[in-house]
């Protein structure tokens, strides 16, 4: 970690990220960055990919860039800054819904407290994905099942499932869940080829607020992403204990695989449908995912 001397700051505000609060907020960042001496330009964002070209534009002629929105802004942050090719620490303000990025980084929940660590804290390295080699990711890539669930469904609907087992039988009682062949090959880890459900790279404790991981398992700057692969259940008693390794963290390679690794492909039978972040990314039969160590720096 290495302590953050900054005076002129690029403050990129998502208006609509966490039903408003940004908003209200905005005032408390102000006053933290005056109390702290520095100079702000404040750019809200207008909608999908504005995060990202304002920061690679803007980037370089600030000594930091603070974002105030959800994990969908800060991924836009993030994606900006690498393009600009600026060295310079991001400072995160989290205002969204989910914030699964925020219980990553430990920061604190209020606004106020937040914009106070960002401008007292250390930045630190943190790993970025890089899918198929053109489109950046903060935290999760992931395919199948849990993916069209969690991000398709409106946010009341995932607060009120709140579990990957719920989320697993509410897509089967609806007849949406269906296997995908795919060959894997991945640095650690050889290769192989099963049938899954769901599969995601991550760097993140938390994904969607639904599947945890443990702490322990999980380190956002080592240089590895933690890859989870659920196989298709081929009798109620394979998906009992598929949902019972998913929700204990219990990976026993049959039913659900967990390893880390630094680079892994994906070889399916048809063209997937990803998500990044949280945004849909269509994929061909083919994709590749490189972890970036320490990509960008991020304040906690
Ligand atoms: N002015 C705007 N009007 C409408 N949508 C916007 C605007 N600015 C940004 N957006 C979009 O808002 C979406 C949600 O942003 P974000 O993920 O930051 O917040 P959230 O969904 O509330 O939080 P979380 O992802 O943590 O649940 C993004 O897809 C972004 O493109």
């Amino acid at each position: 970690m290495e302590s953050v001397g900054i005076s002129k700051v690029l403050l990129i505000v998502n208006p609509v990220a966490g039903k408003r609060r940004s908003r209200s907020g905005l005032f408390d960042i102000v006053e933290q960055l005056c109390h702290y001496g520095c100079t702000a330009t404040v750019q809200t964002t207008g909608g999908r990919g504005d995060a990202t070209a304002t920061v690679r534009r803007l980037a370089p002629e600030y000594d930091m860039v603070i974002c105030c929105g959800g994990d969908g802004t800060l991924s836009e942050v993030v994606t900006g800054l690498i393009q600009s090719g600026a060295d310079i620490p991001i400072g995160y303000v989290p205002a969204g819904s989910t914030n699964d990025m925020a219980n990553n980084l430990k920061l604190p929940r209020r606004i106020r407290e937040a914009a106070q660590t960002v401008l007292t804290g250390s930045a630190a390295g943190h790993d970025v994905g890089l899918f198929d080699g053109g489109r950046y990711f903060s935290y999760v890539a992931s395919f199948g099942a849990f993916t069209k669930v969690s991000y398709a469904t409106p946010q009341w609907l995932k607060n009120r499932f709140g579990h990957f087992a719920y989320i697993l039988d509410g897509i089967r009682s609806v007849g949406d869940l269906r296997p995908y062949r795919a060959k894997v090959e991945a640095e650690g880890e050889g290769s192989f080829e099963g049938e899954y459900l769901f599969g995601s790279v991550t760097n993140s404790t938390s994904i969607a607020g639904v599947i945890k991981l443990r702490e322990n398992e999980v380190s956002l700057h080592d240089g590895k992403f933690e890859v989870l692969l659920v196989r298709n259940p081929k009798n109620p008693d394979d998906l009992r204990r598929i949902l019972y390794g998913v929700t204990h963290r219990k990976y026993d390679e049959t039913h659900v695989r967990f390893f880390h690794t630094d680079h892994i492909t994906f070889q399916f039978d048809e063209d997937i449908a990803w998500t990044l972040d949280g945004e849909y990314a269509p994929g061909g039969r083919r994709s590749e995912i490189r972890v970036l160590p320490s990509a960008v720096k991020i304040i906690r």
